[in-house]
């Protein structure tokens, strides 16, 4: 079996596997591999041999269509990949490429360094729902043990979300993914749920357009322990339904207001405790109101539950 990675070509799919001969052409492989993706002509692809390190492509080759795949994959080192950490690892494996008139094939040549955002782009949508599930909904073996070995596999390649059916679970990073830019903005609007990897954007697209095609209201409840991350999902929420809205012809400043009302709020409202620096002392209830046309007109924040006994005394560390 020959394993060809579509990359670029076809995001969504990891890998499509040819049988193959040793002295099967490369060309034969291309062909089968086209057919596989749904692409058109194979004429205009040909295979890469990549070498990458931690992830990362660093080097690739393009084969002559009358280079047998299966004896070069043979060649190749075998990696002790489980003992070594992603960072480390190094592979190789067979791309499919549309063809380069100014690109020699046989020679390797060494990749540029991807934009860093770019790169991360696609190992985001390189999500295998073979081997992490996506959806935990999927796993075969639904147990507590699998579930947070899943979630934990997820955590360690950088997804930090996963589905189960509706909801999503969020595992706090503590450190920043370039995943809330605008290509995410644009990438999740009007998709189904469960058509692109699990992200917040999603359901906040989803629960924006059930509004507008079922004329109902939408809730989102967000919970977990505290320093889980439940502020920072609300306020990427608030800014993917204000980017939404802002598609509708009377946008106006109203949506920068809901997202500049979180920090106000906050500096009233929150506190420094053992658990968060930035720990929410109170419950909220947000309100967003739209006018027919998808735009809002306003919104409501609605709190309960103020910890006041803080303002007289606070446990050790805290503030
Ligand atoms: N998606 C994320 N990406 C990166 N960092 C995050 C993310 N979500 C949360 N964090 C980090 O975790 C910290 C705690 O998150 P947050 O304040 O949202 O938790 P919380 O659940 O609202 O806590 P509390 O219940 O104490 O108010 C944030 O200050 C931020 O540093």
């Amino acid at each position: 079996m020959v394993r060809v990675y579509p990359g670029a070509l076809r995001r969504l799919q990891d890998f499509v596997s040819i049988e193959a001969l040793k002295n099967t052409h490369a060309d034969h492989i291309v062909q089968a591999a086209v057919s596989k993706l749904r692409l058109m002509n194979h004429e205009l692809y040909e295979l890469a041999e990549t070498f990458s390190s931690g992830g990362q492509i660093v080097k690739e080759r393009r084969l002559e269509p009358d280079e047998n795949p299966v004896k070069i994959q043979l060649l190749w080192p075998r990696v002790a990949g489980h003992i070594m950490d992603n960072a480390h690892r190094t592979h190789y494996h067979f791309f499919l490429r549309k063809k380069e008139v100014n690109r020699k094939a046989g020679a390797w040549f060494e990749c540029s360094s991807p934009n860093p955002i770019d790169s991360f782009l696609s190992t985001f949508l390189q999500q295998p729902s073979s081997r992490e599930y996506p959806d935990l909904c999927n796993l075969p073996d639904l147990n507590e043990r699998t579930l947070l070995t899943n979630l934990q596999q997820r955590f360690t390649s950088g997804h930090i979300y996963t589905y189960v059916g509706s909801i999503l679970i969020a595992v706090n990073p503590f450190k920043f993914f370039p995943i809330y830019n605008p290509k995410y903005v644009k990438m999740y609007q009007n998709r189904r749920l469960g058509e692109l990897p699990p992200h917040i954007f999603a359901l906040a697209d989803t629960a924006y357009h059930s509004m507008l095609s079922e004329r109902t209201n939408q809730c989102i409840v967000i919970t977990g322990e505290s320093g889980s991350g439940k502020t920072e999902s609300t306020n990427l929420l608030l800014h993917h339904l204000s980017e939404l809205s802002q598609k509708g012809y009377y946008a106006t400043g109203l949506e920068q207001g809901i997202l500049g009302a979180g920090p106000v709020l906050e500096a009233f409202g929150n506190a420094k405790t053992v658990h968060n620096n930035n720990s929410s002392r109170f419950g909220k209830f947000i309100q967003v109101n739209y006018k027919e046309n998808g735009s809002v007109y306003g919104a409501i924040v609605e709190k309960y539950l103020l910890e006041k006994s803080r303002i007289v005394s606070q446990a050790i560390n805290e503030r």
